[in-house]
Parts: structure tokens; sequence; C-alpha cells
């Protein structure tokens, strides 16, 4: 029996998922509730490059970013309406850094960084030729039409009780980010503040520090994002001056080239990214196992980085566990008829 898949959430992590989902033809309908829509969500707040970051388990991680970078290398850099854009990345670091990125093992391309590449006052970096940043506004809109064009559908709407998309579908997907705090009362899930300062477009490279604080440039087709700052359990989501100002030292210290006098701002975001000590990925079988809830969230700094990886993982679940799926016996909705 083809089933319909229900996705509570509209960020990046819920769109791609939907987007694999309908490229299999193998459902009746794919559609996403969601109580804000791009680009209200946390997802447009996000610089965005790839680039692992404030997400866990390190060999899941690695192992999602690398797929991830696959997919948008044969699916989405060739498409100019996605608001991607190839760019080499670089970490850097004031000290001889010894260890290698625990995702090392899993991009083929990295390397260290060339003494020519080296900003002066930094000592060693990380390289990624074939990386790539999103304009992200642009990307989640070729998201949300991506998902339309094959079929998906879209519909604002809270979920206040896990059980009520059961009412309408035998497979539910949680990708509410910071939502499943609330909604499947995860106490593992906070906030990590993130402010971002937007600028004309100055630089031709992304450059990172985060090893004593969080610095970057990342310039994106439309302009350039300068970040940015980090701070667990912040619930604030209006900009301040203390970090815009923050943001806009540290990044000057890379380079003169990024003083502030010769940049000219055009805005500032904050956003809140669902940290959690690892990533949520996993399937629960509910209503004597007539339901199938699959979690799919905590995605941390990460989750543009993970997403078409985490994506596939929720396919794979759900193939492996629709046997295990039986007709659900009461026909009575799972709630009473206060709905
Ligand atoms: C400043 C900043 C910079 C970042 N830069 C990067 C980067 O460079 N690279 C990278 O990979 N990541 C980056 N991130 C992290 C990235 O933004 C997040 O990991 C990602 O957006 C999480 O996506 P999501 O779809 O899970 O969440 P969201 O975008 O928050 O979407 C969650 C969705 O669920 C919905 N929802 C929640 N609860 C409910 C409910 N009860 N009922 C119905 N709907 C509900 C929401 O309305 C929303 O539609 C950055 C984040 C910040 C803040
Ligand atoms: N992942 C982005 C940008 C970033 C990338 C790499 C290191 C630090 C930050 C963020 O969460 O702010």
């Amino acid at each position: 029996m083809v089933k319909d898949v229900l996705i509570i959430g509209c960020g990046c992590i819920g769109l791609s998922t939907g987007i694999l989902l309908l490229k299999t033809k193998q459902y009746n309908s794919v559609k996403i509730w969601a109580k804000d829509l791009p680009p209200n969500v946390t997802s447009n707040k996000a610089a965005a490059l790839w680039y692992p970051f404030l997400s866990n388990p390190p060999d899941k991680v690695g192992k999602w970013s690398a797929e991830t970078m696959e997919y948008f290398q044969k699916h989405i850099l060739n498409d100019p309406k996605s608001g991607t854009l190839l760019k080499k990345v670089n970490e850097l670091f004031r000290k001889p850094k010894k260890e290698d990125p625990d995702w090392k093992p899993f991009i083929k391309s990295f390397r260290r960084a060339r003494k020519d590449e080296l900003p002066e006052g930094y000592a060693d970096g990380y390289a990624i030729d074939d990386g790539f940043v999103m304009d992200t506004d642009m990307y989640m809109n070729w998201l949300v039409d991506t998902f339309k064009a094959l079929g998906g559908q879209i519909e604002q709407r809270e979920v206040v009780d896990i059980r009520e998309p059961f009412i309408y579908s035998d497979i539910v997907i949680n990708c509410t980010g910071l939502g499943a705090k609330e909604l499947v009362k995860d106490g593992h899930m906070y906030p990590t503040r993130g402010q971002i300062v937007v600028v004309k477009n100055t630089s031709d490279r992304s450059i990172m520090d985060e090893e004593d604080y969080i610095c970057y440039v990342i310039p994106r087709i439309s302009n350039t994002v300068l970040g940015g700052t980090a701070q667990d359990h912040d619930y604030n989501m209006n900009p301040t001056k203390q970090d815009t100002d923050e943001i806009l030292k540290r990044v000057a210290a890379i380079s003169p080239k990024f003083s502030r006098r010769k940049l000219e701002i055009l805005g500032v975001k904050v956003g809140l990214r669902p940290s959690r000590y690892e990533i949520r990925l996993e399937p629960e079988l509910l209503q004597d196992n007539s339901k199938l809830l699959i979690h799919n969230y905590g995605h941390g700094g990460s989750g543009f980085t993970v997403s078409w990886g985490c994506a596939q993982e929720v396919l794979n679940l759900i193939q492996q566990n629709i046997p295990n799926l039986k007709q659900s016996k009461s026909k009575a909705p799972i709630l009473q008829s206060k709905l």
C-alpha cells in the first residue's frame, strides 16, 4: 500500500527530506506542516557554507557531510537559481594545529593551507578547494520551489500534540529544529544564538578562525556574511550593537582589508541554532506499531552541511520500518473529537 508522508517543519531539514522523498516517486503524497515558513525560520538566518560545526556525533556528521557535499555537486551547484557558489574554504589558526578535523577521513579534498594562503599572524590552516557557500534566502526559496515543483504541498500549521499528524498519515517526520524541545519534550535541545553582519561583497575567500572565538568571512553571490557568535541557552532574537562591534573587531583582526571603515553594512541577522548533544535521527513505532515517527532534528551549526545525508538516512529508516508497520486497529482518530 503506497503511503502518505507528513513532514513537520519547513526549514532546510524538512525541505531536503521532502524533496528526496518525492524524488523516489514511491509515496502517495508528501506534505509539510510548519508553524513558520521561509524566510521566517532559523534556516534563513544561516551564513551559510558547507562546513561541519557544532554538531555531533563526529562519525555520522562526517558521513552525512560528505554525502551532502556529493549531493550538492551532483544536483545543485550546476543550477544558478540555487544561490550556491563554489568557494575555497579556509579555517585559520594562529598557532600550529596538530590535529586534523574529525571529518577529514570523509572529505577527499581536505588539505592543509599553504603558506601563501595564511594572512599575517596565522601559522596554520585547513583548506577545502571544492567548498561552497549559499545565498541563504535564495537557496531556501530554491528548496521551496523544488519541493512544490515535485508535487509537495506546504501548509502553515502549528502542531501542538505530536499525535495529531497521525490522524492524516501513518508516517510522520519530525523536522522541527529547536521546536522539538516543546513538541516532543526533548530536554536535550537548547538554542545556540548566532548573530551575523551582512556587508557588501569585499573578498573572494571564505575564511574562518574559531580557535579562541568564532570569526568568519563568507562571500556569497550578492553579499558577504561576517560572523559570528555562539551563545548557548540565549534566546535573544534581537541583534545587539555589542555583538556587531565584536564581530567587526574580530574580522578586522584577520586582515586590514576587513577594517570597519572599508565595509558597507547591509543588515544584521540573529538565529537560534537547534543545538543538542548529538543529532537525533531515529525511528519510533507508535500506536501498537501502526504509526511510524522519524525524528530528524538537533543539527546545531551544521543543518545545511548535513541536510542531504540526513534526508537519505530518513528514506533508509522508512524503508527499514515499513515492513514492521501494522494496519491500525482503531479507525477512530487517535485524539478524541476535539480536533
Ligand atoms: C547565525 C547562524 C549561522 C549558521 N551558518 C550555518 C552554515 O554556514 N552552515 C550550516 O550548515 N549551518 C549553519 N547554521 C545552522 C543552520 O541554520 C541550522 O542547523 C538549520 O537551519 C536547522 O534547520 P532545521 O530545518 O532543523 O530548523 P529550522 O530552520 O528552525 O526549521 C524548523 C521548522 O520547524 C517548524 N516547527 C517547529 N516547531 C513546530 C511545531 N510545533 N509545529 C509546526 N511546525 C513547527 C518551524 O516553524 C520551522 O518551519 C547557522 C545558524 C545560525 C544561527
Ligand atoms: N556554521 C556556521 C558558520 C561557521 C562555520 C565554521 C566555523 C564556525 C562557524 C555557524 O554556525 O555560524
